[in-house]
């Protein structure tokens, strides 16, 4: 396990909810965090009975339950940075903002998951108000999809172009960096490179774009949560914001190419949480990044 300066575990939070299949969710989030060699805790806020072809029900932990989780984790084990994934509910948003609040924690990154691929809603519609008010303030990442950017800002996104205004405006509800997810994204929005998928990341008023192959795979199932866990552990290891995106969207690459010829399952197989750590990514003077045969590289668009 990698220590920080001061010589203590790095130690990271995972509030979300379980998926009983192990390929999103809790269960991610911990492959990811145990790979990038951050120790990771988990705050459960949600069980799903879900496998590679959908989810087949929802048991919702009562607000008391969570708080009762996040104090113990707290009181005891200590916290350098949190990630939030399926939130559920009204109440269970209101609880963790609270906590956060209180905690006074610097390092928390907002994964603001909506919708499980089959499209099975994972937080209530009514709820997303509340995670705009409460949650957003206090994110330092926020990595929505498409889909989750325009139930964020408001309006459809119909372009790339869209998405560098939704990024905009999310980013005026408080968080300092926003990445807008391109996994979701069809072909023909990067102009020159249909075979792309690119990551649009708003940070300090600036655009830096993460790209890779698009792996021509349906077995993605995790990968958001993977992502953005692999970005909090990176965090937690003390990288900047950019460091961090660069080195979750290689090592994603890296573990969607794994799954694809795996076996895990009948439907959407889960990506390869035990895939590389990759190379350190140092970020270089273009704005535009490829990782291209296990390395990044600089290209101009
Ligand atoms: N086919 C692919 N090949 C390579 N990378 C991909 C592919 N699909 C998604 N990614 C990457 O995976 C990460 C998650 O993106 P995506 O847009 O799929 O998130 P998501 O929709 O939130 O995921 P989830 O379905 O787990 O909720 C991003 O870094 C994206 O670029
Ligand atoms: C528990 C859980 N969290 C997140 C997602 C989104 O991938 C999912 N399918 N299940």
């Amino acid at each position: 396990m990698i220590r920080t300066d001061q010589g203590h575990v790095v130690r990271a939070l995972t509030i979300a909810g379980s998926d009983s299949g192990g390929g999103a969710g809790i269960q991610a989030d911990l492959k990811t965090m145990h790979q990038f060699q951050v120790y990771g805790m988990s705050v459960l806020t949600s069980l799903t009975a879900q496998n590679t072809n959908g989810v087949q029900g929802i048991y919702e932990v009562t607000p008391e339950f969570v708080r009762l989780q996040l104090e113990s984790v707290y009181t005891d084990l200590g916290i350098d940075v949190v990630k939030t994934g399926m939130l559920v509910n009204t109440k269970i948003i209101h609880t963790v903002a609270s906590f956060l609040r209180e905690i006074d924690i610097e390092k928390v990154v907002v994964d603001p998951v909506m919708v499980a691929k089959g499209g099975t809603p994972l937080l209530r519609q009514e709820s997303v108000e509340i995670l705009k008010d409460e949650l957003l303030p206090l994110a330092m990442v926020i990595t929505p999809n498409v889909v989750e950017a325009e139930e964020l800002c408001g309006y459809s996104i119909r372009d790339f172009e869209d998405c560098h205004r939704a990024a905009i405006d999310i980013a005026a509800l408080g968080p300092r960096a926003v990445i807008v997810k391109g996994g979701h994204m069809p072909p023909d929005w990067i102009k020159d490179a249909p075979n792309l998928v690119v990551d649009l990341v708003y940070v300090g008023g600036e655009f830096t774009y993460f790209a890779s192959e698009r792996v021509d795979t349906y077995k993605t199932h995790g990968t958001g949560c993977t992502f953005s866990s692999a970005i909090t552990s990176m965090l937690a290891r003390g990288a900047s914001i950019l460091e961090s995106v660069g080195m979750a969207k290689a090592f994603i690459y890296e573990a969607v190419k794994r799954a694809k010829t795996w076996d895990v399952g009948a439907g959407h197989g889960p990506t390869d949480q035990s895939a590389p750590i990759p190379a350190r990514f140092e970020p270089m003077s273009s704005a535009f990044y490829v990782f291209r045969n296990g390395r990044w590289n600089e290209e101009s668009r």
